[in-house]
């Protein structure tokens, strides 16, 4: 039997780092930012859709982020469009890794798995957590986002408190020792789960 484990948090919580940490313990791990990215790249299923409602957003038959993040700034109706047109395709690559998985336990790593319901085709969820400060000081010190499009992003998920009380597991990510700690325990809590089954 193949658990699967849905691991989530709000932006820059620490989620990919902790996935990370997973995939070296030997689970498989389905990353939804990383379909996304395969999604917008040239080729990508995504790119002709995108084009024909935001024909600024396609530069050299790919998406450009920094084109479609000044639109979401300008227009608070745009990411709302994104969405319909990314989360049924970002769905079906995640059903097709999981039909064609066998390892015991398959990590999900999706940012908005509490808002878009896919926590319901999961057997537990973790949520990954550090303190507000914590997190709007990691997500500005990558230099990717201005502070308000950070408290944009934010502002459209779920509360984080909200997150970690649905979740069954919550991991903080303050160092990566003790975090590494909490995802083998964890994996441990699973397998004994498995085991008695
Ligand atoms: C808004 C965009 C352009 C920002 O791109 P950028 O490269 O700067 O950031 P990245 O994609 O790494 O996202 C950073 C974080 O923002 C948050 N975030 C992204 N999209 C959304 C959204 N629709 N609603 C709430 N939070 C979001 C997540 O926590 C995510 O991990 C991009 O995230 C996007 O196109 N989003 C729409 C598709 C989507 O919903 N993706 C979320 C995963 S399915
Ligand atoms: N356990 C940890 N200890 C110390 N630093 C960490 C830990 N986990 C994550 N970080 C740092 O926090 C920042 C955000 O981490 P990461 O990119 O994993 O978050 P994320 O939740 O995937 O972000 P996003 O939602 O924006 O995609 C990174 O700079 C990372 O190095």
């Amino acid at each position: 039997m193949t658990f699967k484990l849905g691991l989530t948090g709000s932006i820059g919580m620490g989620k990919s780092t902790t996935a990370q940490m997973f995939a070296e313990a030997g689970c498989a791990v389905w990353d939804a930012d990383a379909a996304v990215h395969r999604l917008y790249a040239k080729g990508g299923v995504a790119v002709a859709a995108i084009e024909a409602q935001f024909p600024d957003a396609v530069t050299d038959g790919a998406v450009d982020r920094t084109a479609l993040r000044a639109l979401i700034s300008e227009d608070p109706t745009v990411l709302k469009a994104l969405e319909q047109i990314v989360h049924p395709l970002v769905r079906e690559d995640r059903e097709t890794f999981a039909a064609n998985q066998d390892s015991e336990i398959v990590v999900f790593d999706i940012p908005l798995l509490f808002e878009t319901g896919a926590e319901k085709e999961m057997d537990a969820v973790a949520c990954v957590t550090v303190s507000p400060e914590l997190q709007e000081k990691r997500v500005l010190q990558r230099g990717t986002m201005t502070k308000d499009q950070f408290l944009a992003i934010r502002a459209k998920q779920m509360p984080n408190d909200e997150k970690c009380a649905r979740s069954d597991f919550v991991i903080t990510t303050e160092t990566l020792e003790d975090a590494r700690r909490q995802v083998h325990d964890v994996i441990e809590q699973i397998r004994g789960k498995l085991s008695d089954a």
